[in-house]
């Protein structure tokens, strides 16, 4: 079964992540970006405020590529149950929004809808996630959490991140699982593993 972690910067997504190893040591998990020199490209562009928004989604979605190959098909072949902090609703919701933007400037390339564009690229060559926790927070909190230290983290872009996510949990009600990031820490993990649990996914 293949898990996925969703939701703005600082919705505490990797703290869940990191606390569920303990909970299911026999799970593979993994994060997007990776560790691998396609994530490391995808860690340079964020850095760069003048990364062009075309060119930033396909660095992420070769590090998609490489994952999902390296490790998340032979994981979930092995039978494994699979937990990935982000993976392909982020770029839905990212750079679904990122590309709003360069879409209101070249109208002329035609580019109507980004969000359905950047699944339309996934759908025949990725695995979908069985499950979806989404850690759900407001986007002035998120901003807050996250410190804005790159140009992913303002309130404003956070803010049309979230209708993005908002429009992905309205087309898949039955994938998406949502839950209260504003709790504490211990009150999302609880409530994150009687999700698994109730998944079939047991200590
Ligand atoms: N439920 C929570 N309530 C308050 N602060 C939290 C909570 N979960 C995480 N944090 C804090 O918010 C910051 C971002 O958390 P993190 O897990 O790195 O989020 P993400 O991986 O979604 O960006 C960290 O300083 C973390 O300690
Ligand atoms: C995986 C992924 C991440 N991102 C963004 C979200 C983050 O701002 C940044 C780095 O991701 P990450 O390291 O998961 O940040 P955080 O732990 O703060 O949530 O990359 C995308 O824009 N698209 C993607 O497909």
């Amino acid at each position: 079964m293949l898990v996925t972690l969703e939701g703005l910067d600082g919705s505490g997504k990797t703290t869940v992540w990191e606390s569920l190893q303990e909970v299911h040591p026999e799970a593979t998990f993994t994060r997007e970006p990776t560790d691998s020199w396609y994530g490391d490209a995808v860690y340079r562009s964020i850095e760069d405020d003048d990364a062009d928004p075309l060119a930033e989604l396909f660095l992420y979605t070769a590090d998609h590529a490489d994952h999902l190959s390296r490790l998340v098909e032979p994981a979930l072949a092995r039978g494994d149950h699979v937990v990935s902090d982000r993976y392909s609703d982020s770029r839905f919701a990212y750079q679904g929004a990122t590309l709003e933007a360069w879409a209101e400037r070249t109208t002329e390339r035609g580019l109507e809808d980004p969000l359905e564009y950047v699944v339309d690229v996934h759908e025949p060559i990725s695995i979908e996630p069985d499950l979806t926790i989404y850690l759900d927070l407001d986007a002035e909190t998120a901003a807050e959490r996250a410190g804005t230290t790159n140009k992913f983290e303002r309130a404003d872009y956070l803010e049309s991140v979230r209708e993005n996510y908002e429009r992905l949990i309205e087309r898949d009600p039955d994938r998406f699982v949502r839950i209260d990031a504003t709790r504490s820490p211990e009150a999302v993990l609880e409530r994150t593993i009687d999700v698994l649990e109730t998944r079939g996914v047991d200590r």
